[in-house]
């Protein structure tokens, strides 16, 4: 049978993918998450002239070296003083407190001496010195955040400031995960030999949760036609934005899943990749859902998890396009056979780096069930399909797996 060379499947699998509709949300639940619409500024920052500095709030004219002020009053950080600066006064003032009407200059402390309520200037004031104009960090009305923004810490901040409790953001892909296998038990539970530990959903969930999507465990199932269309028919009707399933991919007598879609009337856009790990790889729609059928073999399934599953999570959660397989440069530290009609991503060690360049050495063993080697890589090198031999020093490609 045909494989479907990966970037026709990243294609179909891409295809009409559109940022989900927006939401409100409280400032804690939307960092990571893309702006729907503007922050736009509910007041200035400051909103008035503040003192920058601890010391006098003066009038520059009356405030030369040797001057006598008399203390009139204090203006603390939400508590400002009410009246005007006259001649020859001062008012103490602390960092981030309103400047008093008539005040256009800070001495600071360390430049004053002070006896009661004399002040002594030892440092001449200078007009505007120490002082935050009104609206100098940003002013009422202005545009803060543009739409489109992923939201850092630093924004919510600065949302925060702008008096905004809440943004609209794109609402997060809802991923529902169903693993499919008799063999499957849970980790920590007693599993017996001919038994296999559920390990996908744990590297595929966190996989889909740092690239912004909601992970809903819909559970196992057994190797049963009945059930397993049963099972798929309630997942998709669970509202899901993808439904990922692992396992059940290939050809086997077991291998219920492809079918079970078939039936259930989803047209199978993508099945069987020209890929290594990850051939049998599948996609479809049904409704608004997008099925993603990866394969069971743990390294398989990570691998087509970060290659398809992260940019359709982007593109639902109104990332902006990042190149969907991010290569990097990286050379040889060891020869590589040629390579076959499968695109193939060989879990390999960076020994070391020169000027940006990882020098790189696939690792011995690239059985797509080991996830020891999986765990150790640094990174994928990616190989085209009929690439030739790869001798020690060549230039290549890879993806660093940074999860
Ligand atoms: N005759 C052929 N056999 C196979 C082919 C083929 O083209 N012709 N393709 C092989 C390739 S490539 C892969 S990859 C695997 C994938 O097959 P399935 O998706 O059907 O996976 P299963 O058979 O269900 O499981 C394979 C392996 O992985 C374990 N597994 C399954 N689910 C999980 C899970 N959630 N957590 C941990 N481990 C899991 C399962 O127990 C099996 O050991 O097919 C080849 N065969
Ligand atoms: O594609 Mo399978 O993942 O080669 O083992």
């Amino acid at each position: 049978m045909a494989l479907m060379p990966v970037a026709d499947a990243l294609a179909q699998i891409l295809a009409d993918a559109a940022p989900l509709e927006a939401e409100r949300e409280p400032l804690d639940a939307a960092h990571g998450r893309v702006l729907a619409s503007p922050v736009i500024a509910g007041r200035s920052t400051p909103a008035a002239d503040v003192s920058a500095m601890d010391g006098y709030a003066v009038r520059a004219v009356d405030a030369g070296v040797g001057a006598v002020l008399n203390l009139a009053g204090e203006s603390a950080a939400g508590r400002p003083w009410p009246h005007a600066v006259q001649p020859g006064q001062a008012v103490r003032i602390f960092t981030g407190a309103v400047l008093p009407a008539g005040a256009d200059a800070i001495v600071i402390q360390e430049d004053t001496t002070r006896a009661g309520d004399r002040v002594t200037v030892l440092e001449a004031a200078q007009p505007g010195r120490h002082i935050r104009r009104a609206g100098g960090d940003f002013a009422a009305g202005s545009v803060v955040l543009p739409a489109g923004r992923r939201l850092s810490a630093r924004d919510l901040a600065l949302a925060a400031a702008a008096d905004r409790a809440e943004v609209e953001v794109i609402r997060r892909p809802v991923v529902g995960l169903v693993s499919t296998g008799d063999e499957l038990v849970r980790p920590g539970t007693g599993a017996n030999a001919h038994q296999v530990i559920l390990s996908n959903i744990y590297s595929v969930g966190a996989l889909a949760r740092e690239a912004g999507a909601e992970v809903r465990d819909l559970g196992t199932l057994p190797d049963d036609d009945a059930a397993t269309r049963q099972a798929l028919r309630a997942a998709l009707d669970a509202e899901v934005d993808i439904l990922v399933t692992t396992g059940g991919a290939s050809v086997g007598d077991h291998d219920l899943v492809a079918p079970s879609l078939t039936a259930l009337g989803v047209d199978l856009a993508v099945h069987k990749v020209a890929l290594r790990p990850g051939k049998p790889l599948m996609f479809g729609r049904h409704g608004a859902s997008r099925i993603l059928g990866l394969p069971g073999n743990p390294v398989s399934a990570h691998v087509c998890a970060l290659l398809f599953l992260v940019p359709l999570i982007r593109r639902l959660a109104g990332h902006a396009a990042a190149p969907c397989l991010p290569l990097a440069p990286g050379r040889l530290a060891a020869g590589v056979k040629a390579n076959d009609q499968r695109m193939d991503f060989m879990r390999a060690e960076i020994l070391g780096e020169k000027d940006g360049i990882a020098l790189v050495r696939p690792l011995p063993v690239q059985d797509s069930s080991m996830l020891s080697v999986l765990a150790r890589a640094d990174c994928l090198l990616v190989r085209a399909p009929f690439a030739s031999a790869g001798m020690e020093g060549d230039r290549c490609d890879i993806i660093r797996l940074e999860d």
